[in-house]
Order: structure tokens, then C-alpha cells, then sequence
């Protein structure tokens, strides 16, 4: 059984207007540091705005690879490392380009009496899909991870391909930021 964890800072009990950030497993950058994906920077600038803004939570649920799992991701990769990128790396293997549910995090929101969301996502399917599960999403704040040579391809499939709301490379944005030194430094050696 996969355990999915709401991490809780203040008092979000019954509140409006919540900062929240439904984040998915990502084993590859959270754990062992992979830079293929903006995954664990993005994890660690929720955290902090949440801290920033005295109340908010952090939902953390265990679908790996976009609910394809450690193993398919890992197949996918190696798909990804002949030329597919990662929308079409699932496909080859027959499976679903985006397989993640969002009933616990539904769940956890109602558990909270939350009435409505600030929701931390680039995602607008993700926006869409806790809406058809009757949560209140009432803004979107972006985070926003400044690519590497390594996720460069990556978040440039989500923004043409998966429709994720991410700056075109060079555009500057005010949305949430990682703030990890290293890969600003690598961002702004690769930037032109
Ligand atoms: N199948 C697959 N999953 C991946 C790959 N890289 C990262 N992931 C998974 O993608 C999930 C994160 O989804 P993303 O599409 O990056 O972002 P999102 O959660 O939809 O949107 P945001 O809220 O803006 O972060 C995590 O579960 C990762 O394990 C990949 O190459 N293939
Ligand atoms: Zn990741």
C-alpha cells in the first residue's frame, strides 16, 4: 500500500484561499539528485513558500513517473536516451502519457475543512482535475525551476506538449523560483 503524506505547516484548519502544492513522487531527483526533471527544486520551493506565507500545505503523493511507476519510468528513460521524449517514451510503451489520480489529495483538503486553494502548479490539468473532484482552486501560483542541460528537453515537452504554463526560454518571470545556488549557476552559465 503507497502511503501518501500531507505535510501541514500553521493553521489551515477550515481555511480559504490555502496555499497548497499536490506534488508527485519523483524518486530519480528527490532521493538520488537527478537533474532530468525540475521535480525536487520544485518540491523544495513549496516548501519555502509555504513558510514564507505562515500556513499552507504540502500534499505528497506516491505516483512515480506521472503514475506509471519507478520501473516504467526507468524504461521510459532509457526510451528518452534514444530520442523520445517523454510524451512519446510512454507511448512506445503503451502506456498513458499521464496516469495520476487526485482523489487523496481531494480527501486530504476535505479531511482539513479547506474550503478553497491556492494551488502551486504549472499544470492546468491538474487545476482542472481537483475541480471536477469538487476542490476549490481559486488561484494558481507558479514554480517555476530554471532549466539545466539536463531538464532543458524535458520542460520543454511539458510546455509544448503538456500544455504546463512555462516561460519560453530567456523570458523572465515573478512566479515562485528555486533558489538553489548551484542550479541558478548552471542556468545562468547555459542562458544566452
Ligand atoms: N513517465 C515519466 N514521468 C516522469 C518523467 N520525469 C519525471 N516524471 C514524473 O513526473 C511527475 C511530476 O510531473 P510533472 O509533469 O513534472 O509536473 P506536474 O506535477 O504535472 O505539474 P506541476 O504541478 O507544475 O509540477 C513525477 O511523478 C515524476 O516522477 C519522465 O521522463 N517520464
Ligand atoms: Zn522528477
Amino acid at each position: 500500500m503507497k502511503e501518501h503524506v500531507a505535510l501541514v505547516y500553521g493553521d489551515i484548519q477550515g481555511g480559504a484561499s490555502v496555499p497548497v502544492r499536490i506534488h508527485s513522487e519523483c524518486m530519480t531527483s528527490e532521493v538520488f539528485g537527478s537533474l532530468k526533471c525540475d521535480c525536487k527544486e520544485q518540491l523544495d520551493a513549496a516548501l519555502a513558500e509555504v513558510a514564507r506565507r505562515g500556513a499552507g500545505a504540502v500534499l505528497y503523493l506516491r505516483q512515480e513517473g506521472r503514475g506509471i511507476g519507478l520501473a516504467n519510468k526507468i524504461r521510459a528513460y532509457d526510451l528518452q536516451s534514444q530520442g523520445a521524449d517523454t510524451v512519446d517514451a510512454n507511448r512506445m510503451l503503451g502506456l498513458p502519457d499521464d496516469a495520476r489520480e487526485y482523489h487523496a489529495a481531494a480527501d486530504m483538503l476535505a479531511h482539513f475543512g479547506v474550503q478553497s486553494v491556492l494551488l502551486m502548479t504549472n499544470n492546468p490539468a491538474k487545476v482542472e482535475g481537483l475541480g471536477a473532484l469538487g476542490v476549490t482552486v481559486i488561484g494558481r501560483l507558479p514554480v517555476i525551476v530554471p532549466p539545466n542541460p539536463f531538464s532543458r528537453g524535458y520542460l520543454e515537452t511539458k510546455r509544448t506538449r503538456m500544455a504546463h504554463e512555462l516561460p519560453t526560454r530567456g523570458a523572465a518571470s515573478a512566479a515562485i523560483t528555486a533558489t538553489d545556488p548551484v542550479l541558478q549557476a548552471i542556468s545562468q552559465g547555459e542562458a544566452e
